[in-house]
């Protein structure tokens, strides 16, 4: 076991229930296991990875041929899109949903907590500076139970007012995305990325039936995902997030990314985006903090 690794369990493994490993060529995971559920989170891009709470099948899709690389994305789970979402406002040349999901996170707090879950908490620890030249660095905590709770701080330390665009960019895992509902976003307006741009009203329900890439605006309700394959509805608490994003890349566009795992691979799973994006970004001055909590149950 590398010194690494060593001095993470030493200083935050907790035994049975909070274990660091190395997943491959030194790519560190944290295996997290308690009376509710077993999870996984890669210390790189504090990227929750997996959620099993028991009895259920998985809550979080991760593509089977996800790649676990120093600087890379990972396809699945919670990528956090930080300090933009999407497209950089001015500068196209930078990543898109900004680079705190490829760049290293510290640990800097673990707890087993009295009600049996299980707390982390990270802080981003490679600002791009060129890319971020605030005194404003982002913490995450993530409580792991019978729900899962995640919370995205972003602190303005410095002197003069941001604007900070983020999403937890979460894959939920669905029997057949042709066969699921996502409820609570009636009456929202969204921009339509598929095709030309457009800003539309949505009417009803959403059900999909091909390539569907949205920001829902002004969105504060709780998002429901109802799967009658699965005999299970996922349900999505939020605060401090104003847009939604409902993404699902569909036949083409998931046979050109080519890390789903197969042709179909799409039909597995649906992204239900708690975010701040496009005219919901975050104005934070100097001393504020804006905090992005999501809880996620399984009904
Ligand atoms: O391939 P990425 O960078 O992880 O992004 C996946 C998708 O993420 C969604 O949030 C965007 O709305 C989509 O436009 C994008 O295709």
């Amino acid at each position: 076991m590398s010194a690494k690794i060593s001095k993470l369990n030493h200083n935050f493994g907790i035994a049975g229930q909070i274990l660091f490993r190395d997943a491959g060529d030194g790519f560190i995971v944290i295996d997290i296991k308690n009376s509710f559920c077993n999870a996984t989170i890669a210390v790189q891009g504090a990227h929750l990875m997996t959620w099993n709470p028991k009895g259920q099948k998985p809550v979080i899709w991760m593509s089977p041929v996800a790649k676990l690389a120093p600087g890379k994305s990972i396809r699945g789970g919670v990528p956090i899109c930080w300090p933009w979402f999407g497209a950089h406002a001015s500068e196209p040349s930078y990543s898109g949903h900004g680079f705190a999901r490829t760049v290293a996170w510290d640990v800097i707090d673990t707890a087993a907590l009295d009600n049996g879950s299980t707390f982390v908490a990270f802080r981003i620890a490679e600002v791009n500076k060129e890319q971020w030249p605030y005194n404003a660095p982002a913490e995450m905590y993530m409580t792991i139970g019978a729900t899962l709770e995640m919370e995205l701080v972003t602190d303005n330390l410095g002197s003069r007012e941001i604007t900070v665009g983020d999403a937890l960019h979460t894959y939920f895992c669905v029997s057949d995305v042709s066969k699921s509902t996502i409820r609570g976003l009636d009456g929202c307006d969204y921009l339509d990325k598929v095709g030309p741009a457009a800003r539309r009203t949505q009417q009803g329900d959403i059900t999909i039936g091909s390539e569907v890439d949205r920001i829902y605006l002004d969105q504060g309700q709780d998002v429901v995902i109802e799967d009658p394959g699965l005999k299970r509805a996922i349900r999505i608490e939020k605060r401090g997030s104003n847009s939604t994003i409902v993404w699902n890349p569909w036949i083409e566009k998931c046979i050109k990314m080519g890390d789903f795992g197969s042709d179909d691979g799409y039909l597995g799973m649906v992204c239900v985006e708690s975010a701040n994006a496009a005219e919901d970004v975050v104005k934070l001055a100097p001393g504020d903090s804006h905090r992005l909590w999501v809880r996620y149950s399984v009904e």
